[in-house]
């Protein structure tokens, strides 16, 4: 028997007296509903969080009840055992989205963005060759490392293009702290030390060249702090944690290590002027890309991750799959594992499916790029079937052929004007 307990309460300021909370907030407006068991559910009422936007889009392709039963894409309120209401990873995010699309939304005002072009001039010139020069070195870091993701830049503006280079080095060198050559001598401490960089870098302090080039975008654009810290929490979850309870833990981790890049990205890449989307919107489709592709890249690292004693999937999914950690260390493609698969590629499927609402909403120069970023990431997961599902020795990839086949595809997408498209409606009032 469910009781209901509050009538109309926001996710966001849900705390362990909700009951008594009656609040709307940027559109979210749930009804929440303690059952039996002591958990808390909630439902939407009017406007979509992301969390709601996934389960609209599991029933509209038309996905049976039972799957949607056990392949959570979200996660309900819990009640700890303290009664206090647990606050599910997807609202947590949400709060950043928001937080993101609001500085954002400051410079789809013309008034923001004459000021950020009067900034852009107080420039000293020697400071600016050596502001080039810094720029030029990520762009290089970016050609070695990230070939493709370079030539996608070309095509935007270089305003943009070397922002997102100086944006996508942070990033480089957070990931190698914990992935690169020196990552077993990295400790809690070395990641905080990091973060007050990081700080120093939003406060126009850098230590170097490469944190030069970033001060610089952050100043020129409306990027805030928290993801760049968020990704630095992923970092410290991948020191301390190599498993995953549910897909609640592992959303979390996915934000932060790659939803984090899209909401970086959207204010370097822009929305285009004619888009009627909401900036809630785009920043929930971007953070979608980030999340789909995170996904996949762990589903395509199965094996490779096991060998260094991770798993990096739910383990009660596993658990009710009938499966266990020991199966995948044995790596044995077996129907159970197939199955498993299926439904683990379903949902990134589905991550992918609400991101690309998002693309056509960006400013024009920034959609090729990223239609063929998402088409190609995509692909890996067909791989993955076209392997038979086994990840553990098989590495899944997309050959050249394909990759230049998707570039075509992705270029006749980028031409579809925002106008021409609904916006999402996830996030826009029904009524
Ligand atoms: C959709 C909208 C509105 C905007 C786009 C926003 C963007 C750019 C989102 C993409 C975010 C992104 C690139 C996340 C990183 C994801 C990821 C798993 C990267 C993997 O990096 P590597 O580990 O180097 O991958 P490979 O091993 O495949 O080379």
């Amino acid at each position: 028997m469910a009781v209901a307990l509050a009538r109309v309460v926001s996710p966001m300021e849900i705390s362990s007296n909700f009951c008594s909370l009656e609040t709307i907030r940027e559109g979210g407006r749930f009804v929440c509903t303690r059952y039996d068991d002591g958990r808390i559910r909630k439902k939407k009422l009017r406007w979509g969080l992301p969390t709601l936007y996934a389960n609209s889009k599991l029933a509209s392709v038309g996905l049976e009840a039972e799957y949607m039963r056990n392949l959570p894409v979200s996660s309900s309120f819990v009640a700890n055992s303290a009664g206090e209401v647990v606050i599910p990873s997807e609202q947590r995010v949400y709060d950043v989205v928001l937080k993101q699309a609001a500085l954002v939304n400051e410079l789809r005002s013309n008034r923001a963005a004459a000021a950020l072009e009067e900034r852009a001039d107080v420039v000293l010139p020697g400071a600016l060759s050596l502001l080039n020069e810094a720029y030029d070195r990520c762009g290089e870091v970016c050609a070695e490392y990230a070939k493709t993701f370079y030539l996608g830049t070309l095509l935007m503006t270089p305003e943009r293009r070397r922002a997102i280079w100086a944006i996508y080095v942070w990033c480089r060198r957070t990931d190698e702290l914990v992935d690169g050559p020196n990552a077993s001598h990295i400790t809690p401490s070395a990641l905080d030390r990091w973060e007050a960089r990081l700080e120093d870098v939003f406060g126009g302090r850098p230590y170097d060249m490469l944190d030069a080039a970033l001060s610089d975008t952050v100043g020129k654009f409306p990027v805030d702090i928290q993801p760049f810290k968020d990704m630095i929490e992923g970092m410290r979850m991948d020191l301390k944690k190599s498993r995953y309870k549910n897909f609640d833990e592992l959303y979390l981790y996915c934000y932060y290590v790659a939803g984090t890049v899209g909401l970086m990205s959207v204010p370097v890449m822009g929305i285009a002027p004619d888009s009627q989307a909401t900036t809630e919107s785009v920043y929930n489709a971007a953070l979608a890309l980030g999340i789909a592709n995170q996904l996949t890249n762990i589903l395509r690292d199965v094996g490779e991750d096991a060998r260094r004693g991770r798993v990096y999937l739910p383990q009660d999914e596993l658990a009710q799959a009938g499966l266990s950690d020991e199966d995948i260390f044995a790596g044995k493609v077996t129907d159970k594992w197939r199955n498993f698969m299926r439904n683990q590629i379903k949902r990134a499927r589905l991550f992918f499916d609400q991101a690309e609402s998002g693309v056509t909403q960006l400013s024009e120069a920034s959609r090729w790029p990223v239609w063929a970023s998402l088409l190609l990431y995509r692909k890996i997961l067909d791989e993955i079937e076209a392997n038979d599902y086994n990840n553990f020795t098989k590495r899944a990839y997309v050959s050249k052929a394909k990759k230049l086949l998707a570039l075509p595809v992705a270029y006749g997408r980028s031409l579809i004007r925002p106008s021409r498209t609904p916006p999402p409606t996830s996030t826009k009032p029904s009524g």
